[in-house]
């Protein structure tokens, strides 16, 4: 069993997340910050990978204090738990996402000495071999309660979900800019399928800020 996993994102009207300086870039609007925060309030966990970490250093908090107080309502902690996949326990020590709530996932591989210097700023779980195996930490995270995991990027995660079919719906803002450039991140980055391609189901489609929000299924095949 694995939670329901959402992949949440933002990219340009050319389909990238990220300049080829792979830096954060600002895509959303007001209107859409404020969805993605209700989203990571409604979510159990929230995930990134490592590229993320490193260019955006995310904190994966929810920063409104009413939402805060909505989730404390609930009996649950005022943050979802915090995800990170890392296989070789790179996240820097000093990485806003770190700290009580953050679990970073990481492979055999991670070196010892990282895995003791990281231990002291979060919890760890070893999945995989060679790199995070994504099914076995899903299921991990849904034997700790985990129902609803919302996925903030960037395109090497989202390929990896999406090509072992453990992603459930896509919603992406469509901001009203190019970027361009064809070493800058897409929305799934990866080797991508040479056939076979993942179907998706329209489920809506909204004007919000001067964008668009997109809200995809994502169709099994049977
Ligand atoms: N506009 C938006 O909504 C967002 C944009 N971004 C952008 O995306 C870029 C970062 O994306 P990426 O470099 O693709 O990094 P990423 O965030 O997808 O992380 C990839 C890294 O995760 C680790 N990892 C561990 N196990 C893995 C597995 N099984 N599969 C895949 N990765 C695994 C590896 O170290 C891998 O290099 C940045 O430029 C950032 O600004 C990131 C999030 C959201
Ligand atoms: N929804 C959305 N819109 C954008 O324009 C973005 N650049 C991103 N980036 C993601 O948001 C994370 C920021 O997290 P914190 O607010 O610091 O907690 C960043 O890491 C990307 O995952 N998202």
């Amino acid at each position: 069993m694995r939670p329901y996993v959402l992949i949440n994102s933002a990219m340009s009207a050319d389909g990238k997340i990220s300049s080829f300086l792979r830096r954060q870039v600002r895509i959303s609007g007001s209107e859409d910050l404020l969805r993605v925060e209700r989203l990571r309030a409604e979510s159990d966990a929230v995930m990134v990978g490592l590229g993320t970490v490193i260019a955006d250093d995310p904190t994966l908090r929810v920063k409104s204090e009413a939402l805060r107080s909505w989730r404390l309502e609930r009996g649950v902690p005022e943050n979802p738990l915090r995800i990170v996949a890392d296989s070789r326990a790179r996240t820097p020590p000093e990485a806003r996402v770190l700290g009580p709530g953050c679990i970073v996932a990481v492979s055999r591989y991670a070196p010892e000495d990282r895995l003791k210097e990281l231990s002291e700023r979060c919890e760890i779980a070893i999945c995989g071999e060679d790199r995070v195996d994504l099914r076995e930490l899903l299921e991990m995270l849904y034997r700790r309660g985990v129902r609803r995991l919302m996925v903030e990027g960037g395109g090497t995660l989202n390929w990896s979900l999406i090509e072992q079919g453990l992603v459930d719906e896509i919603c992406v803002f469509v901001g009203p800019m190019v970027i361009g450039g064809q070493d800058a991140p897409t929305l799934v980055d990866g080797r991508g399928f040479p056939e076979n391609f993942q179907r998706l189901e329209l489920e809506s489609a909204e004007r919000i800020d001067d964008g668009l929000l997109l809200k995809w299924r994502v169709v099994r095949s049977a």
